[in-house]
């Protein structure tokens, strides 16, 4: 502005008019984002006028879980709304009674990416169900009993001999949480597709992991980032030389074609095969037709998505809770020495037989999911005006926030020691092993759509937890700062560095 227009009436007279309209929109919106509602009954962190809770959401973008964690505990109440400019207003919960209502209501799930497919996360109505059916087919007993344990025991077997072997004998330090991230791509790849891709016998990321890998990556980031093709743009632009999301998705796709392709010669050549692939080529849409290459893709790979890093996730938590509680691990070796003897190691039949009735270690595996849940934070869109269990209103269009890792620390919830590792705290006055209420322990989700995988996983982790626990003593390098990545789930922000010995 020229010195001659700064004299203008004119433009003095906007600017007042700018600056008055301003201080009073600042002064009606004092606490909350522009244009946003009070909302009365809801208790609410007092924010900055017109922008809301935004400068402290990102003051805490690195520590989102426990920002909400201490917002429950400050505003003393199991729920609360957050107002922030730009996001469209939250209310969030970590009332069990309101969860469970939540969640047993209807479900829709948005399509997520092209990763996902048509697999069971993006399906929603007939689709889900009849997916959802047939994999509960799949996932019985009998298979658990006669070919997934020993799934895990090969793998667990080769990762003993390839890292935790190896890294005794030359006295190296390894980051635990990358070889449990190996561990589960390998034994879902094995389980899912029946080939053996070895991410943890190579040094580097085989092709396959890499693509997947940065494909799930991608996934989040367009989750997060609704203006995800632009950026998407602009990066192949800045750097032509970085494969794209669509480079990638071809990785993983041809992967899947071939193992089918080569599948489908083998089975009609009369093999008898028993990964996850050769089951469903035997099942049916729902219009009664067989499954076609794309169709087997999105079932297959929406189960290793689920299942891997979710499950690497918390055997990850699970060792850090145990080298930090050697009380508890302690507990855990007595448990481990009566019933895993060596010949149960070598007969899977008898080790998920076994496993099952291991007390102590499905109480510490549901206590770091209390803890660590690997879905730490949830969200929904309400479709309609509700009433919730605690009174509190909801108004179509809200969004509805609930935080597995909030209300698994929350005193209300879990008592005054809700924030201490106390696997004890799972078992009743009888001596027997209690599981609470999906609402009260949501890890696994709530209501229909409730995890497919929990006992999948359960046994993955047990498995895992007996055998590396019998053979090895882990120790934790110190000095390292050991904390989540703000993600979908909960990964290690920077892994976790050990030290093994042999177990006497
Ligand atoms: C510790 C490990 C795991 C945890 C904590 C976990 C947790 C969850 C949660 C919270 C959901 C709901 C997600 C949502 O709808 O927003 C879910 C869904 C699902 N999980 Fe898991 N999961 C684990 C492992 C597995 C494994 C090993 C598998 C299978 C191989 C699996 C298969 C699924 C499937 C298929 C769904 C979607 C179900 C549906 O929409 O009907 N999960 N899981």
């Amino acid at each position: 502005m020229t010195t001659q227009q700064r004299s203008n009436p004119i433009y003095k007279y906007i600017g007042g008019a700018a600056a008055a309209g301003v201080t009073l929109l600042a002064a009606y919106y004092h606490d909350r984002a522009i244009f946003d509602e009070n909302r009365e009954g809801i208790k609410t962190i007092g924010g900055w006028p017109l922008v809301g809770n935004l400068p402290l959401l990102l003051q805490y973008k690195e520590k989102m879980h426990d920002f909400l964690f201490e917002s429950f505990k400050l505003l003393e109440d199991r729920t609360l709304t957050m107002s922030a400019l730009g996001i469209p207003r939250h209310i969030a919960t970590v009332n069990p009674a309101n969860v469970e209502h939540v969640l047993k209501g209807p479900e829709f799930h948005g399509a997520m990416n092209d990763l996902f497919g048509n697999g069971i996360f993006n399906a929603n109505g007939a689709e889900w169900k009849y997916q959802r059916k047939t994999a509960s087919h799949v996932f019985n007993v009998k298979n658990f009993r006669d070919q997934f344990t020993d799934v895990f025991v090969q793998e667990i077997e080769y990762m003993s001999e390839k890292i935790w072997d190896s890294a005794l004998e030359k006295n190296e330090a390894v980051d635990f949480h990358d070889i449990m991230f190996k561990f589960t791509l390998d034994s879902f790849i094995l389980l899912g597709f029946g080939v053996q891709l070895n991410a943890l016998g190579s040094k580097g990321k085989v092709p396959f992991a890499a693509a997947f890998d940065e494909a799930q990556k991608n996934t989040f980031q367009r989750f997060v980032n609704p203006i995800w093709p632009v950026t998407e743009r602009i990066q192949k632009l800045a750097m032509p030389w970085k494969p794209s999301m669509n480079e990638h998705l071809h990785v993983v796709d041809s992967f899947a074609r071939e193992v089918t392709e080569k599948r489908r010669e083998e089975i009609a050549r009369g093999e008898e095969k028993k990964d996850l692939l050769s089951r469903f080529m035997n099942a049916r849409n729902d219009k009664g037709e067989l499954l076609n290459n794309t169709e087997l893709r999105d079932i297959v790979l929406n189960f290793v998505i689920a299942g891997r890093d979710t499950t690497a996730q918390a055997l990850s938590w699970t060792f850090y809770l145990l080298m930090n509680h050697p009380r508890v691990e302690e507990k855990l070796m007595q448990e481990i020495n009566e019933h895993i003897t060596d010949d149960v190691m070598h007969d899977s039949p008898a080790l998920y037989e076994v496993i099952k009735n291991m007390k102590y270690a499905h109480a510490v595996f549901y206590e770091v999911l209390r803890l660590y849940p690997s879905v730490p934070l949830n969200q929904k869109y309400a479709l309609n005006d509700d009433v919730w269990p605690d009174g509190t209103e909801i108004r179509k269009g809200d969004y509805i926030l609930w935080s597995p890792y909030s209300q698994g620390r929350n005193e209300e919830n879990w008592g005054p020691t809700a924030e201490q590792f106390r696997p004890e705290r799972w078992f009743d006055a009888n001596g027997e092993l209690k599981r609470e209420t999906q609402g009260q322990w949501p890890a696994f989700h709530v209501g229909p759509r409730v995890c497919l995988g929990q006992h999948l996983a359960t046994l993955e982790a047990l498995v895992a937890i007996t055998f590396l626990l019998k053979r090895y003593k882990f120790k934790l390098i110190p000095g390292q700062d050991i904390t989540y990545q703000v993600s979908l789930t909960l990964p290690m922000k920077n892994g976790m560095m050990v030290t093994v010995e042999k177990r006497e």
